[in-house]
């Protein structure tokens, strides 16, 4: 394929993907290396694998894996790097979950995480995805902290052409999310998108202002928020797993979107955090335009953190 043809979302994903399946190889070079499978290059698969921030469990289960059979037989790069993909895929395999309408006209899906995890970016795309899916569509700008972020949503909702419900900076965030969903329902919308603040410095702020909105949402329907989708930024590792912890305890988090794999070594956390938290991850994303956060087929991401065959 020519550098200027454009690429495929299989092709992003691998390509978004590279480093993380490179540092995975870097980790593993004197392992490929190896004459033959003993009980030392068995620690340093292990180790070499917690490296690549695959979590501990997964580790072990890889290390396991490889020694069922294989002592004092030389193992080929090819075969230790597919074994690695099939026991991702297991772990990815339950978590792959698109978000869906559900027909709770309007289902109301609160967006949350910090500032700078692509939060903004992320509403946008996946509200184009829904309009591709023929679904109407309402954004209300719940982020009333900063101006900045209020014109932000303003700009992505013009561009794809969708209503948007915003305040003043300093207002109230929970009776706009109120008047959002009046007005979703007034107009017959399918999804309201509420994006949030993200001040995870100000924790019992955070805290009140989400529980407010939940509380708000929920005297209008009793179901709603539907959905509270966490947004991370893969690039910050380990803090993406606290933000985890944090998150699910002030904002009963049902699901997560992962941004920005494309510009980190450190994809293999999105396999720790299924593995830890066994939350739906909706979408990935693999770079900045509105077409490079999708959901994911595990098999395809397996494979790409894992650096095996592209076929
Ligand atoms: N490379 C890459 N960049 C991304 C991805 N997702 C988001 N970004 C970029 O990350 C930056 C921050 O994204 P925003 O959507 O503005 O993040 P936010 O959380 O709303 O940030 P604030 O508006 O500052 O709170 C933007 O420049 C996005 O284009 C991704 O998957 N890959």
């Amino acid at each position: 394929m020519s550098d200027s043809a454009p690429k495929s979302w299989r092709d992003k994903l691998f390509g978004g993907l590279k480093r993380t399946s490179e540092k995975l190889g870097t980790n593993l070079t004197s392992v490929f290396t190896k004459a033959a499978l003993d009980e030392q290059t068995l620690d340093e698969i292990e180790e070499a694998l917690i490296v690549s921030d695959l979590g501990p469990a997964m580790a072990l289960r890889i290390r396991d894996r490889l020694a069922e059979g294989k002592f004092n037989k030389v193992l080929t790069e090819e075969y230790i790097r597919e074994i690695i993909a099939e026991e991702i895929e297991k772990v990815l395999t339950p978590v792959a979950r698109p978000l869906e309408f559900r027909a709770a006209r309007p289902q109301v899906i609160l967006v949350i995480g910090v500032n700078g995890s692509g939060k903004t970016t992320t509403i946008a795309k996946l509200a184009k995805r829904f309009q591709e899916q023929g679904r109407s569509v309402m954004l209300a700008a719940g982020d009333t902290f900063r101006a900045a972020a209020i014109g932000q949503l303003k700009v992505w909702a013009e561009r794809i052409g969708v209503p948007i419900v915003a305040g003043k900076e300093g207002g109230d965030a929970a009776g706009l999310a109120f008047e959002a969903v009046r007005q979703a329902t007034e107009q017959n919308i399918d999804i309201l998108i509420v994006d949030t603040a993200g001040r995870l410095q100000n924790r019992s702020e955070l805290m009140d202002e989400l529980a407010k909105i939940r509380r708000v949402l929920g005297r209008l329907d009793p179901a709603s928020p539907h959905d509270v989708v966490l947004v991370l930024d893969a690039t910050t590792g380990n803090n993406a797993l606290s933000q985890i912890e944090v998150f699910k305890e002030v904002a009963q988090v049902t699901g997560l979107v992962m941004t920005k794999l494309d510009g980190t070594a450190r994809g293999g956390m999105l396999v720790a955090a299924a593995e830890k938290y066994g939350l739906p991850i909706h979408a990935i994303g693999v770079g900045e335009t509105i077409d490079d956060l999708r959901p994911f087929d595990p098999a395809d991401m397996a494979k790409a953190i894992a650096g095996s065959a592209y076929a």
